[in-house]
């Protein structure tokens, strides 16, 4: 089991925001600091030919450090004040845990304006943009191959969920956040939202920041964070590797445009295996997908207690426990409620984000390139868990 301490969070302080993160950056001491000019020197000074990425904070290079260690290295544009708050957080939550199939964290640099994080370098990008990426990507992923994807990613998280304490809930699962390295083992990545979880409580009331298409609907409606939401966005992710598309695409006709919906309906008439990957062109253990896909819907089920925990979904997915006896409910589908704000996006391939508002004065939204976030001020209940 491993422990680590909490991220401290201050009051507000009259001399304002900038101070109080400037504070908490200067404590930071649990990650190797590099300076600016060593990883100036990594990246060939930030040379475009080493980017690799753009994410919501900023860009993100390829770097070699200087004991040969390849790096990735993220970068936060220096207008994200609510940055440099995902900034710490990541640091605090994974800078003393280390699983394989977790991103692995190598040091930080804070010098002046800068906030960067270095990572372990893997070779083969997000799934968002090799798998769901359409053509722009020449892996082929076998059946085998997406179930070692599958099981990697919940072994992950059933290890955020119930080895480390406190418990953490990563809170954006999804495609663009699950990396792979050149033997396409999974790694979660961008833990800019987690949330810390002591063992005595059962949710932790929060303002909504995730993924459109991947959210919980009682996290996305009510705020209710727990475990289970990790779990529902892990279902969608997990229907999305057996069928190869991403959760939403708009270019589809109606009926097709959103994965779990469809997903459900095939289930309901006994036809689910229609569904998986064509371009498996056939090359799959029917009964195998089958499985897969049932426990995609298990996970989404719209009843949170009912959804499993992920040391049971490992189980299942590996065989080590039979699903094939379990009833599944009705998913959870956020687009059946009325009143509620739903911006799918612009385009299919990046996903968005859903703003839900709570109506609470102190909510403000940010806006970072496509992705718009709701925040609200972090408040914990003590009711023990029953999910
Ligand atoms: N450890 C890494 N190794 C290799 N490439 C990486 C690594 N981390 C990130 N990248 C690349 O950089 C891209 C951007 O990553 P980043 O985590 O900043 O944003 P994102 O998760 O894609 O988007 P957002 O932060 O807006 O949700 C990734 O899609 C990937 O292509």
């Amino acid at each position: 089991m491993i422990c680590f301490p909490f991220l401290r969070r201050k009051g507000p302080s009259l001399s304002g925001h900038t101070v109080e993160i400037d504070e908490e950056v200067s404590s930071i001491q649990n990650t190797k600091l590099y300076t600016y000019k060593e990883l100036r020197v990594a990246t060939q000074d930030f040379n475009p030919a080493n980017k690799v990425g753009e994410g919501g904070f900023g860009s993100v290079y390829k770097g070699i450090l200087k004991d040969g260690t390849v790096a990735a290295i993220k970068v936060l544009s220096a207008e994200s004040r609510q940055g440099v708050k995902e900034f710490l957080t990541e640091i605090n939550v994974i800078a003393e845990i280390e699983h394989e199939n977790l991103v692995k964290l190598i040091g930080c640099c804070v010098e002046g304006k800068h906030r960067i994080l270095l990572y372990g370098y893997l070779e083969n990008n997000s799934l968002a943009q090799t798998l769901l990426g359409g053509s722009h990507s020449s892996i082929q992923f076998s059946w085998r191959a997406r179930c070692g994807i599958c099981i990697g990613v919940a072994q992950g998280l059933a290890f955020l969920h119930e080895e480390v304490q406190p418990h953490i809930v990563h809170r954006d699962i999804k495609a663009s956040n699950i990396l792979l390295n050149r033997y396409l083992k999974p790694k979660i990545s961008d833990f800019g939202l987690a949330k810390l979880f002591p063992t005595n409580m059962t949710h932790i009331s929060t303002r909504v920041a995730g993924t459109a298409g991947y959210l919980a609907p009682e996290y996305a409606l009510r705020g209710q964070l727990t475990r289970k939401a990790d779990v529902y966005s892990f279902g969608v992710l997990l229907l999305e590797i057996v069928c190869g598309r991403c959760n939403t695409n708009r270019r589809l006709p109606p009926e097709d445009r959103y994965l779990l919906e469809r997903v459900w309906k095939l289930h309901e008439a006994g036809e689910l295996v229609t569904i998986v990957d064509s371009s498996l062109n056939g090359d799959f253990d029917a009964r195998e997908a089958t499985k897969y896909l049932k426990i995609g819907l298990l996970c989404t089920q719209d009843m949170p207690k009912l959804r499993p925990s992920m040391s049971t979904v490992v189980k299942m997915l590996t065989g080590e426990i039979d699903m094939n006896e379990e009833k599944i409910s009705r998913p959870g589908l956020l687009s059946e409620f009325m009143g509620v704000k739903v911006d799918l996006g612009k385009t299919d391939t990046k996903d968005s984000t859903y703003t839900v508002s709570s109506g609470n004065a102190d909510n403000m939204s940010s806006s970072s390139g496509d992705m718009t976030t709701s925040y609200a001020t972090m408040t914990f209940n003590s009711i023990y868990d029953r999910n």
